[in-house]
């Protein structure tokens, strides 16, 4: 059994209306089918992460075994930077988590792990904890550069920052996000071992055995239990699922660990 507490995280990406969240808080609250021996969140930490507007209702509203995140912070503090939102004031509002380095902003937003990395290492020194986010596209997994992909998106981070007690790193293939196309649990197993190793090499083997890699790409009801037998796959981040009951199911998962 690992030391490594199961996390899943959901991200509703640019989902929702206000009649929509509050139905998927009040099945988050109901909890129904989530039947553990103990309380579910002494064996997994769980955190939504809602669209910004709709951060204040889910912080309220939601059950307080459940964590809320936002799926981005600005690169620096508050100041004229207009439409984006600092860690400062997500900190302020009682935010714990942030999501960083997404695949859909690092595509449609031109984000550059360079720029991932400076917004990680802004967002832990306000003291938010950080979902990092990396993965490899298709014709990347085809040309056999997955380990060079993700080595390259983890490098500038580890140059930036010391402490990684407060990061949750999130393999999210490209190609199995939002297609249905899941990794088979060997292929996340392969990449998720990697970065271990990784860590391991280029950080340190206390940071590599305690920092949780969680696997995200077309994760389901169906595909989850699986995935959590898998050695190195510490929870996940659910896309479309986690906007469902299904969310509930993929929470229990970590029954299977
Ligand atoms: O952040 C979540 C990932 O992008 C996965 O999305 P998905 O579960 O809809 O494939």
């Amino acid at each position: 059994m690992s030391s490594r507490k199961f996390f899943v995280g959901g991200n509703w990406k640019c989902n929702g209306s206000v009649s929509k969240v509050k139905e998927l808080v009040d099945v988050l609250n109901k909890g129904e089918g989530l039947t553990t021996s103990v309380d579910i969140t002494d064996v997994v930490e769980v955190v939504v992460a809602p669209v910004a507007l709709h951060i204040p209702y889910v912080q309220e509203k939601l059950r307080k075994d459940f964590k809320v995140a936002a799926q981005n912070a600005w690169v620096k503090g508050s100041g004229a930077y207009t439409g984006e939102i600092s860690a400062d004031i997500l900190k302020d509002f009682g935010l714990e988590w942030v999501i960083l380095g997404h695949s859909e902003r690092r595509s449609l937003m031109h984000e550059t792990s360079e720029f991932v990395a400076e917004k990680t290492q802004y967002c832990l020194e306000k003291g938010l904890s950080v979902i990092l986010c990396i993965g490899e596209k298709l014709e990347e997994r085809e040309a056999n550069k997955t380990f060079d992909v993700v080595a390259s998106q983890l490098t500038p981070v580890a140059d930036k920052i010391k402490d990684w007690s407060k990061v949750v790193v999130a393999y999210e293939p490209v190609w199995a996000i939002g297609t249905g196309k899941v990794a088979s649990p060997e292929q996340a197993q392969e990449v998720h071992d990697n970065v271990r190793g990784w860590l391991s090499d280029k950080v340190s083997p206390e940071v590599a055995s305690s920092t949780r890699i969680i696997y995200g790409g077309s994760v389901s009801a169906s595909n989850s239990d699986e995935l959590a037998t898998c050695k190195d796959i510490d929870g996940f981040l659910v896309g479309g699922a986690s906007l469902k009951p299904d969310f509930l199911k993929i929470i229990q998962s970590a029954q299977k660990k």
